[in-house]
């Protein structure tokens, strides 16, 4: 099997490669193309269960496409193509036989900007659940609370259900299609920038949350805020012009980087 590690991982140490080597989801010799436009080359990196890892790079270095790759939703783009393997669970989620409907239920994504459907709040966690065919009103309700507890938001909305999603505020929104996103289940939750259209306060809430959720959850998120993939990420990928230039521990890549695109991108030289 090819190395999974990006950049100089020789000195990691080993019990922390060996928990990316064994995790559930891998990219490997991974590039993509819109049309004739390579965006990205040869990305190998193993994503830790439980943990977050952060991609970040400079606007445009095709961090939302990996994310977006990593549950088939660059297939609704005509002109999009890939080479290579994305392995879940053992398996290529671009093997013919899977099912990218499914995979999406198991690997869930929360975008950049609230996105709540014109529903109640209820509703909104309720629709997904009966789509994956549950019937018995009790349990749907008992699953809209726990998503709703687990996402930090049933104190501020157990009294209002039934209110329109769009009435809360964009942090709170935001919290809601974290609630929608955990209420199926899913093994891993892909975030494109969660908190960069929220206040400073909601931002916070959502990083709290991000911390608490990968006590359950394996978390990829894309993220232009360094402070906050500082703050949040155990793993930090850092992305330049589609190639994967460096890949390790969060404090190990801010406090030390091992390549110098990553420290002039760090320290603000570029991007
Ligand atoms: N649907 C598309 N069709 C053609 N090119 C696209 C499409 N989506 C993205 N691209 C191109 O792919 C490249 C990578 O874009 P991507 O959104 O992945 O970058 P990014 O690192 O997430 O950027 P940002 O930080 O600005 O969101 C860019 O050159 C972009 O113009």
């Amino acid at each position: 099997m090819p190395s999974i590690s990006g950049g100089d991982q020789d000195q990691l140490e080993s019990g922390e490669n060996m928990e990316r080597d064994e995790s559930k989801l891998k990219v490997l010799n991974f590039n993509s193309h819109f049309g004739e436009k390579q965006i990205l080359y040869d990305i190998s990196l193993g994503i830790p269960d439980n943990r977050v890892t952060a991609i970040i790079g400079p606007s445009g270095c095709g961090k939302s496409t990996l994310l977006r790759s990593i549950n088939r939703m660059n297939d609704f783009i005509e002109n999009f193509s890939i080479s290579g393997e994305i392995i879940f669970e053992n398996q290529n989620i671009y093997g013919e036989e899977v099912d990218p409907v499914e995979l999406r239920q198991k690997i869930g994504m929360v975008f950049q900007r609230p996105n709540p459907f014109p529903k109640s709040i209820f509703e909104n966690i309720a629709y997904g659940l009966r789509v994956q065919g549950w019937k018995d009103r009790h349990a749907i309700a008992e699953q809209v609370e726990k998503s709703l507890r687990a996402a930090a938001l049933w104190d501020e909305v157990k009294d209002r259900l039934n209110s329109l999603a769009f009435d809360l505020s964009g942090g709170q929104q935001q919290r809601l299609c974290i609630a929608r996103a955990i209420a199926v289940e899913p093994e891993i939750l892909l975030m494109d920038e969660p908190a960069s259209a929220l206040d400073p306060i909601a931002t916070a809430r959502i990083e709290e949350l991000i911390k608490d959720l990968k006590e359950k959850y394996t978390i990829v998120i894309v993220t232009h805020n360094m402070q906050e993939a500082a703050r949040t990420s155990d793993y930090t990928a850092f992305l330049l012009l589609g190639r994967l230039i460096e890949y390790g521990l969060t404090d190990q890549i801010f406090t030390n980087p091992q390549k110098k695109e990553t420290e002039e991108y760090l320290t603000g030289r570029f991007g």
